[in-house]
C-alpha cells in the first residue's frame, strides 16, 4: 500500500467540515487504496468542538485513516501537507453578497498562504472554498510564491453540480446523465452558469441539452438566475449556508484534480487566467478544464457567443474590483 498522504482541513470544527472530513476519510477522494493523515485546523476557542470531530471520525473506524492531527497552529496543519481543503472562513448571511466577506476572510488566507510557501509540499494541491472563494484564492497564491500558481484554485464545483442538477430536472432524467455544464468567472451572483455544451447521454447516445430543451428563455433567465442565486436560496431556507452539497463538491473538485477527469467529460474550477476568451489576466477565474496526470488545462476553442461574452465581461470586471479591494485590505 502507498504511503500515507497528508491532507489539510481548515474550518474542521465548522458546518462544511462536518461532511467532507467523512467523504474524504472514507476513500472517496484520494482513492481506496490512498491510506491518510487529516491535519485539521481551526481556530482557539473551537478546539472542544474540533476534539469531538476527532471522537467522531476514530469511531467511524475508517481502515484508510492512519491518523489525524488536530491543532489550532497553522505550522502543524501545514507542514508537509500535499493537498489542503481550504474551507475556514465566515459564512454570510441573509442580505450579504459573497463579496461583503472580504474584509473578514481575505487576511485568513494571507496568513495561510504564508505557512503553505513554508511548510507544504511545493506540489500541494490547494482548493479554497471559503468566500469570496476565488479571490481569496488568488491572495492564498500571491502570499506562497515558492508554489506554482497552478496549484491554486476556487470552487465552482458546486454551482456546476447545481446546474446540472436544475438541467436534469427540467428534463426528468437521471443527473447522472447530464455532464459538461460550464461555471465561467467568480463563484458569486455573476457568475455565468453555460448550457451551450451540457449534454445528456442516455442509452448509448450523447445529445445537447440546448438542442433537446431548445427554449432561450428557460436557458438564458430561469435557470441562470436561479442556479446564480441558488446559494442564497439555500440561505433563506436553512439560516446557514450550503455545507452537505459543498462537501460533496469539494470532494469532487480534489478527486477530479489528483485522479484526473473521465475523457469527453468537463469540469469547472476557479484557476488563474491566463486571459483565454477574453477574460483579465491574474484572476482566479472558473473556467471549463480537463484534467490529466494532476494537472488541469483550460479547454480552448469553444464557441462563445455575444451573450456569453457580456457575461464573462460583468464576472471579470467584478472579480478585478475584488482583486484591487483585497489588496487594499491586505496593504492597511
Ligand atoms: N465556494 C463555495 O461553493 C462555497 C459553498 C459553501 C460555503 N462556502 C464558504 O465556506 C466557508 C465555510 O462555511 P461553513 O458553513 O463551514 O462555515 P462555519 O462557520 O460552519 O465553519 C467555519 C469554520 O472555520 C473556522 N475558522 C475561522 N477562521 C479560521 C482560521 N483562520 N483558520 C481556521 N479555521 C477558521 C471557524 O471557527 C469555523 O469552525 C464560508 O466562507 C462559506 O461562505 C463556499
Ligand atoms: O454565500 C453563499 O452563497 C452560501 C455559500 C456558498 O457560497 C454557496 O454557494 O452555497
Amino acid at each position: 500500500m502507498a504511503e500515507p498522504l497528508r491532507v489539510v482541513v481548515t474550518g474542521a470544527a465548522g458546518q462544511i467540515a462536518y461532511s467532507l472530513l467523512y467523504i474524504i476519510a472514507k476513500g472517496d477522494v484520494f482513492g481506496k487504496d490512498q491510506p491518510l493523515i487529516l491535519h485539521l485546523l481551526d481556530i482557539p476557542v473551537m478546539m472542544d468542538v474540533l476534539e469531538g470531530v476527532v471522537m467522531e471520525l476514530a469511531d467511524c473506524a475508517l481502515p484508510l485513516l492512519r491518523d489525524v492531527v488536530p491543532t489550532d497552529d497553522p505550522i502543524v496543519a501545514f507542514t508537509d501537507v500535499s493537498a489542503a481543503f481550504l474551507v475556514g472562513a465566515m459564512p454570510r448571511k441573509q442580505g450579504m453578497e459573497r463579496k461583503d466577506l472580504l474584509a473578514a476572510n481575505v487576511k485568513i488566507f494571507k496568513v495561510q498562504g504564508e505557512a503553505l510557501d513554508k511548510y507544504a509540499k511545493k506540489d500541494v494541491k490547494v482548493l479554497v472554498v471559503g468566500n469570496p472563494a476565488n479571490t481569496n484564492a488568488l491572495i492564498c497564491s500571491k502570499y506562497a510564491p515558492t508554489i506554482p500558481k497552478e496549484n491554486f484554485t476556487a470552487m465552482t464545483r458546486l454551482d456546476q453540480n447545481r446546474a446540472q442538477a436544475q438541467i436534469a430536472a427540467k428534463l426528468k432524467v437521471p443527473v447522472g446523465m447530464v455532464s459538461n455544464a460550464v461555471i465561467w468567472g467568480n463563484h458569486s451572483s455573476t457568475q455565468y452558469p453555460d448550457a451551450s455544451y451540457a449534454v445528456v447521454e442516455r442509452n448509448g447516445t450523447v445529445e445537447k441539452v440546448t438542442d433537446i430543451i431548445a427554449d432561450e428563455k428557460w436557458i438564458r433567465e430561469t435557470f441562470l438566475t436561479s442556479v446564480q442565486k441558488r446559494g442564497a436560496a439555500v440561505i433563506a431556507a436553512r439560516k446557514m449556508s450550503s455545507a452537505m452539497s459543498a462537501a460533496k463538491a469539494a470532494a469532487d473538485h480534489m478527486k477530479d484534480w489528483f485522479l484526473g477527469t473521465t475523457p469527453g467529460k468537463i469540469i469547472s474550477m476557479g484557476v488563474i487566467s491566463n486571459g483565454a476568451y477574453n477574460t483579465p489576466k491574474d484572476v482566479i477565474f472558473s473556467f471549463p478544464v480537463i484534467i490529466e496526470d494532476g494537472k488541469w488545462k483550460i479547454v480552448e476553442g469553444l464557441l462563445v457567443d455575444e451573450f456569453s461574452h457580456s457575461m464573462l465581461d460583468a464576472t471579470g470586471k467584478e472579480l478585478l474590483e475584488e482583486r484591487e479591494e483585497a489588496l487594499k485590505i491586505i496593504q492597511a
